[in-house]
């Protein structure tokens, strides 16, 4: 099958999709996660899984309806942090998959060579930006459009360079406009706490983006 030159495709890139590079533990984890997305009936049919693997794109305006056109015609050289850098591997790798039942949120990430903080590890702020993207997309998944309203970050363990970690997101509580969320930053065997958080979301309307109000 003949597929189409990217300026007639319909569909923004998704980011979250293996590339070459991905480590082993990056992929074991991936597939781990992505095998729980569809599984296989006594029956032998297909149906979807307690996990869903969340598409990744370098605006958040493109999730919305008619998105890959708007992010053309507003700032159209605007890029979402972690997306921007070019060079695979370079920065923040990264997926996401959700889990409705359980109200969690799982983000596999790998630390590239320039998110260096101290000599060999990764930025806190790196850090941060992290647990800002999967609490932020966590939160809109369960409230909708949000914005972070406060982050509160416990630094346990540095986290080497290159490294992949896992970071779990669970809803601690709603209450009106406000979603609360906590997210633990650990090795991917979870034998190490590498940071501990709580966050506040609070939800917002369009015209806030649009006007401050
Ligand atoms: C269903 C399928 C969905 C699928 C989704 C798929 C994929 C996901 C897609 C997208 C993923 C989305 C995001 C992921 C990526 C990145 C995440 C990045 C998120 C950010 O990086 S975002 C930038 C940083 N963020 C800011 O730039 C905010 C600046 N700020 C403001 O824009 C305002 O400040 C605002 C709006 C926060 C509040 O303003 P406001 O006017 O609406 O509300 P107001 O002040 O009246 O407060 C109302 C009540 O909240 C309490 N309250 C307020 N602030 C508080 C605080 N800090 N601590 C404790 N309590 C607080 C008050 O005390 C009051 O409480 P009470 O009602 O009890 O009195």
């Amino acid at each position: 099958m003949q597929t189409l030159p990217s300026f007639l495709s319909f569909k923004p890139r998704d980011f979250s999709l293996p590339n070459s590079s991905w480590g082993s533990e990056m992929m074991r984890m991936y597939d781990h996660y992505n095998s729980q997305c569809e599984v296989e009936t006594e029956g032998g049919e297909k149906q979807e899984g307690k996990w869903r693997r969340l598409p990744s794109y370098n605006r958040l305006l493109k999730y919305a309806t008619g998105g890959l056109y708007l992010s053309k015609m507003i700032q159209s050289n605007a890029r979402l942090f972690t997306r921007h850098i070019r060079d695979p591997g370079a920065a923040f790798e990264y997926v996401l998959f959700v889990n409705s039942e359980e109200q969690k949120c799982v983000c596999i990430f790998q630390a590239g060579h320039l998110l260096e903080g101290p000599p060999g590890h990764v930025h806190g702020g790196a850090i941060a930006t992290m647990i800002d993207t999967v609490t932020g997309t966590h939160a809109t998944v369960l409230s909708g459009p949000v914005m972070t309203a406060n982050l509160n970050i416990n630094y346990r363990s540095p986290i080497p360079l290159g490294s992949t970690v896992l970071l779990e997101s669970s809803l601690d509580k709603k209450e009106g406009r406000k979603t609360f969320i906590r997210c633990r930053v650990t090795s991917t065997d979870g034998s190490k706490l590498h940071s501990e958080t709580s966050a506040l979301f609070l939800s917002i309307t369009v015209s806030h983006l649009l006007l401050g109000v």
